[in-house]
């Protein structure tokens, strides 16, 4: 199995309570989650990435074990070999192109400028066709060139699993298809497990090989597709 999620989490704000019972298992390489606003979808990406902890439950990426609440497995974070993409980008405004690649790389760095040219960001910047861009910051690039720095950062550091939260989102509809293009390509090349969760049926049919759905906190089965 490439995902294996089971897990319970009772959410609750003021006298409104929300509960998170995702289970599933997909042999697939291309995982999409969809449903509406409010389904539960990021909650559910968080526990996978480390960023919320269920109050029960296990989670498995490529037969890791990630979370077991009975075992009192619970990974943090940067353990996990995980890239979460958000849908917002979330790069760093202060670091350019370069330095934004080579954060996930030089965790702890002290001085980003006198190590970012490290052969690894390089590989990224080409492979994304960044290299023109280096040295630009965020607020200097176009919402395509955004999304190919977030995307690059997340994979810099070898992730054994892609997480992505409606990814193509904020993009206009002629850049959200190229960027899907690319983001199949190099899914394809990489061979990297990935999970979406999506609210949008042209990211289920670019990339659901196996489509849950999402309702009301619950997951429920749709097809699983050739790959
Ligand atoms: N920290 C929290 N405390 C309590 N409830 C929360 C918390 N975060 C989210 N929720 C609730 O959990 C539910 C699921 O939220 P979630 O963000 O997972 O939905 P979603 O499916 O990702 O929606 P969207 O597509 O709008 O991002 C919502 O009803 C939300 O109000």
């Amino acid at each position: 199995m490439q995902f294996t999620v089971d897990l319970q989490k009772n959410l609750r704000a003021g006298d409104r309570t929300f509960q998170l019972q995702a289970r599933f298992a997909s042999a697939s390489q291309r995982v999409v989650v969809y449903g509406a606003s409010g389904a539960g979808k990021s909650q559910m990406m968080k526990a996978v990435a480390g960023l919320m902890t269920p109050d029960s439950g296990r989670i498995e990426l490529a037969g890791r074990c990630l979370f077991d609440s009975a075992a009192g497995v619970n990974l943090p974070p940067q353990q996990r070999k995980v890239a979460y993409l958000f849908q917002d980008y979330a790069l760093f405004p202060h670091l350019n192109v370069r330095q934004n690649i080579g954060f996930g790389l030089l965790h702890g760095w002290r001085n980003p400028l006198a190590r970012a040219d490290h052969a690894a960001i390089r590989h990224w910047l080409d492979a994304f066709e960044l290299t023109p861009v280096a040295d630009q910051y965020p607020h200097q690039l176009s919402g395509g060139q955004r999304q190919r720095v977030a995307l690059a950062r997340a994979l810099a550091p070898q992730p054994q699993a892609l997480l992505l939260d409606e990814p193509f989102a904020a993009l206009d509809p002629a850049l959200r298809e190229r960027m899907r293009a690319e983001l199949d390509t190099v899914q394809r090349r990489l061979a990297i497990p990935m999970l979406m969760i999506t609210h949008d049926p042209e990211d289920v049919r670019a990339f659901g090989d196996h489509v849950l759905r999402m309702e009301h906190g619950s997951i429920f089965s749709e097809e699983e597709n050739a790959a």
